[in-house]
């Protein structure tokens, strides 16, 4: 780890390098990101901003570099190991049991129900239905506990998604375009679920839609090239001339 770089983030990426035949998809790529911090991520196509979320969680393999995480290596751990160390990840596509009730989605996610079995036979104390109660109503399905997830709208299955990764508590949540095919309105209530995760958490969403960036980044980072282009508050990456030449100016 660069001995510059300040100790207490909760995620440094440093000197990331992945290649596939020989392209490099991530570049000696470094970044850092703060507890209770909503980093965005935005770039043209092909910069590599889903390739850098494949890295962090573990399911592709750095060529060269470090991630470190609350002080640990992730390099080199497996994915069921990373997401025990406290970081979770949602794709773009919902991979939630439509045939289940949101409450049977929260209670199978919760970290004592490791199968579909063991979920739905173990005791629903008062513990589980405690958390699958208070995460439900993080993600607007409170009244929604006996819906089978196949009616949900698009929306609600999204933060189904998000409440199945939420319930596991990770420290650190890494979202791929939550809002994409969502309402205004779904929007709207996904940047006021966001904000209500920082309070405990932090979050990387990968994003493109630059209105819901504006509504709620931290600080963005901007990818080009599997490299870091600029970085800053929005503001500031709207205004850098090389973002507006590669990217916003198209
Ligand atoms: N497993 C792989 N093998 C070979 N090339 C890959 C692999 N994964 C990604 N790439 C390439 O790496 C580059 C970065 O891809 P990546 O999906 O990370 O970009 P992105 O910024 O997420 O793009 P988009 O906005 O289109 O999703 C692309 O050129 C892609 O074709």
């Amino acid at each position: 780890m660069d001995p510059s770089a300040p100790a207490d983030f909760l995620l440094s990426v440093e000197g990331l390098t992945v290649s596939f035949d020989g392209f490099k998809a991530v570049n000696d790529l470094s970044f850092y990101v703060d507890e209770n911090e909503i980093r965005v991520i935005i770039g043209p196509n092909g910069a590599g901003k889903t390739t850098v979320l494949d890295l962090i969680c573990g399911r592709t393999r750095p060529t060269e570099g470090s991630i470190r995480f609350k002080g640990q290596e992730l390099t080199g751990m497996r994915e069921h190991e990373i997401v025990h160390a406290g970081v979770g990840r949602k794709f773009q596509n919902p991979s939630i049991y439509e045939d289940l009730t949101v409450f049977e989605n929260l209670e199978l996610s919760f970290p004592r129900g490791r199968n579909v079995f063991g979920a739905l036979f173990f005791r629903r104390d008062a513990e589980v239905r405690d958390r699958v109660e208070e995460v439900a109503e993080m993600i607007f399905l409170k009244d929604h506990l006996d819906t089978e997830a196949a009616i949900l709208s698009h929306g609600q299955k999204q933060w189904l998604e998000i409440g199945m990764l939420l319930i596991q508590s990770p420290k650190l949540l890494m979202l791929d375009e939550p809002v994409a095919g969502m309402s205004i309105a779904e929007r709207v209530k996904t940047a006021e679920l966001l904000n209500t995760i920082i309070r405990n958490q932090s979050v990387i969403v990968i994003e493109h839609d630059m209105k819901f960036v504006e509504d709620i980044a931290h600080r963005v980072t901007v990818l080009h090239q599997g490299k870091v282009l600029s970085e800053g508050t929005m503001d500031r990456v709207k205004h850098d001339p090389k973002v507006v030449e590669v990217y916003l100016g198209h």
